[in-house]
């Protein structure tokens, strides 16, 4: 049998907020159900605020296209309008921070349970001798009924294997009962911006402006 060494004890210096590979990072996150026009605005926010979008659901689509070992259970998942257990898609996320030149970003359709925002939170991203948690500057929540969303999804006509009417319905039971709690958890700390998703893309629009006014880019 060998010997039983036990694994040395990193003692961080520091704990700082929002620092992340050496930068200091703002965090939205964008929530709202299914259709609701998140991906449709976040495109909007980075054309006028300079800020980088990172869809959970997309990176979790390339890394099945990618043919990662996870490729299979990530397919069977989002079939089945289930949520990807967190430590799969916080690394999507954390690896694309990281990557990005940017220090702005838009994490658009996560966390998606109050399991995925814990585990985000409470992740501790170790570099040298700094220790980094990061939390969300707030919350965009765009609010739209099932039916307009689900005219919207049937439409949509991008081929995506969960915009049936069966996978449509299964999402939105996962929306209410998982995805619901996490916007009730960041309201009670008054970080919940509230958008009518319901109106036309301008007007949304508009009103997303207005929330955004305080991150306009420095003229270079
Ligand atoms: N305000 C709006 N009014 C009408 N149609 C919209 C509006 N916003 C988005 N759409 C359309 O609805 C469909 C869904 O929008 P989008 O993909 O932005 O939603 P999403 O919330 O990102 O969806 P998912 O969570 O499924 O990825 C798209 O075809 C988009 O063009
Ligand atoms: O954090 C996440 C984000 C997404 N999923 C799965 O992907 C699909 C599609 O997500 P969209 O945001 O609509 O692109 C979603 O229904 C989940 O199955 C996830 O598990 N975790």
């Amino acid at each position: 049998m060998g010997t039983v060494v036990d694994a040395p004890v990193v003692v961080a210096e520091e704990v700082t907020e929002n620092m992340l590979g050496g930068k200091k990072v703002t965090v939205v996150f964008v929530l709202g159900g299914p259709g609701s026009g998140k991906g449709t605005q976040c495109a909007n926010i980075v054309e006028h605020f300079g800020f980088t979008h990172l869809s959970a659901g997309d990176l979790l689509r390339a890394e099945i296209k990618s043919g990662s070992e996870n490729g299979t259970m990530i397919e069977n998942m989002i079939k089945e309008g289930k949520i990807v257990p967190s430590e799969v898609t916080i690394k999507l996320l954390q690896d694309a921070m990281i990557k990005s030149e940017n220090d702005k970003f838009l994490i658009d359709g996560f966390p998606r349970n109050e399991e995925n925002r814990a585990a985000f939170e409470n992740v501790t991203i170790s570099f040298s001798l700094f220790q980094t948690k990061i939390s969300p500057a707030f919350v965009l929540f765009f609010d739209c009924s099932e039916e307009e969303m689900e005219r919207r999804l049937l439409g949509r006509n991008q081929g995506r294997v969960d915009d049936n009417i069966e996978t449509i319905k299964k999402r939105f039971k996962t929306f209410v009962e998982s995805s619901l709690p996490v916007i009730e958890h960041y309201s009670s700390k008054d970080k919940v911006k509230k958008i009518d998703a319901a109106k036309p893309i301008l007007e949304v629009f508009e009103d997303v402006k207005a929330i955004f006014a305080p991150y306009v880019p420095k003229a270079e």
